[in-house]
């Protein structure tokens, strides 16, 4: 089969593609479709951060699969309780309201429904570099033209601040607001950390003025960044937060988590999703839980991440600005375009992403990397940056 001319004639294009099929995948690595074995930093913008195909998920789906695929959010299902129940294990003590999503767009959009509706607030203050998703909610919260020029103007009220900058905090946090929302990495920013002043300061004036504050952990939630969540590590507990990517090894999901004071929010009918906490996602979701928590995810990314950017930070390569990252969540900002050195990546058996604007290698790679892989990640990269001098 020609998979390539068929996707590129049926199918709306919408994403740069790079020539390559992809066949099977397990753990930290994917097969391209001659064979050819690559060490997966990409994994599908960080939805494989538990491993492609984990056995334990494997395990849990496959069981599921043999019970039933689809319980309606109007009725109870055993594994959906069972993947609360784990769930809740993972959550700081006052967070209790969950809020099951297909995405990570519709989960930053529950999170914006539950905002309005707790404060009876309309806008919003978000922040340059920002990403929350491409639904029209999302994106009216996200602070990159090239993604909302298009689509101008956009539903919400949002003001966009600069990220970090904790002198304007207080200038720009006002009692009109609903909330902040805030990556505590900007993912596709960049890959840049939130200073823990700066989310301290917001945490202060939202709470002052009665704004709430969100944060989207949907990158860098789930262990990534060496903490089960981002926030827990920047000294700031939100209202809302916002979960992702991983949770259910690489199957679709979101997830918004209100903190119980505020109750249920929404009235019956007022919110809803034909696939949202189906059980086959939910039995999947379970078992990324137990992985999470049964196989030491954030104290392996801390150590692996912290070993990985070290070693990055050693490139002595002409195009690199800087090495940037928490965990295993790292960019490597460039002098040019990240494009190519990506094209070479794949040459080298080493799968990658872009972020910030083009201009920075963005690594999400698996908390099941081994020391030799954090070698191999730096050799390729060695090589396609090409040595100085
Ligand atoms: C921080 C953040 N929020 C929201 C989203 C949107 O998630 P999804 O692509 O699952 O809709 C992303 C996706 O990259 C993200 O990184």
């Amino acid at each position: 089969m020609d998979v390539k001319s068929i996707e590129d004639s049926l199918m709306a294009r919408y994403y740069a593609k790079k020539p390559i099929t992809i066949d099977r995948g397990f753990m930290q690595y994917v097969w391209d479709s001659s064979g050819r074995k690559y060490l997966d930093a990409h994994t599908g913008f960080g939805a494989a951060f538990l491993g492609h195909r984990n056995p334990r998920i494997i395990k849990a789906l496959t069981e599921q699969m043999n019970r039933v695929i689809t319980v309606p959010l109007t009725m109870y299902s055993e594994a959906r309780a069972e993947f609360l129940s784990r769930f809740s294990a993972a959550l700081p003590a006052g967070f209790g309201k969950v809020f099951l999503q297909n995405s990570g767009a519709e989960a930053v959009e529950a999170a914006l429904k539950a905002a309005r509706k707790i404060t009876g607030r309309s806008s919003f203050l978000s922040f340059h570099g920002s990403f929350h998703g491409r639904t029209l909610g999302a994106l009216s919260v996200t602070g990159n033209e090239k993604y909302r020029r298009a689509f101008e103007p956009l539903p919400y009220p949002v003001r966009f601040a600069p990220f970090n900058s904790v002198d304007q905090v207080d200038k720009l946090v006002t009692e009109d607001l609903a909330a902040v929302i805030v990556e505590p990495v900007q993912g596709e920013g960049g890959v840049n950390p939130a200073k823990p002043e700066f989310m301290k300061a917001l945490r202060q004036a939202t709470e002052e003025r009665g704004v709430l504050l969100i944060i989207d952990e949907i990158q860098a939630g789930f262990g990534r960044t060496g903490r089960v969540w981002a926030f827990q590590g920047l000294g700031v507990e939100p209202d809302i937060f916002t979960a992702g990517k991983p949770i259910a090894g690489g199957l679709p999901i979101g997830i918004a988590v209100v903190k119980s004071k505020f109750g249920d929010v929404f009235e019956p009918g007022e919110h809803g999703s034909t696939f949202a906490g189906n059980p086959l996602v939910m039995a999947a979701a379970a078992a990324g839980v137990d992985v999470l928590m049964g196989e030491d995810v954030p104290r392996r990314a801390a150590e692996l991440g912290g070993r990985a950017i070290k070693s990055l930070q050693e490139l002595r390569a002409r195009a690199v600005l800087r090495v940037k990252g928490v965990g295993l969540m790292i960019g490597i900002e460039l002098r040019t375009r990240a494009e190519r050195y990506l094209d070479e990546l794949i040459k080298l058996g080493v799968l990658a992403s872009a972020a910030g604007g083009g201009s920075t290698i963005r690594l999400l790679p698996p908390f099941c990397v081994s020391d030799e892989d954090v070698d191999l990640l730096r050799s390729a990269l060695e090589t396609a940056l090409g040595r100085e001098g």
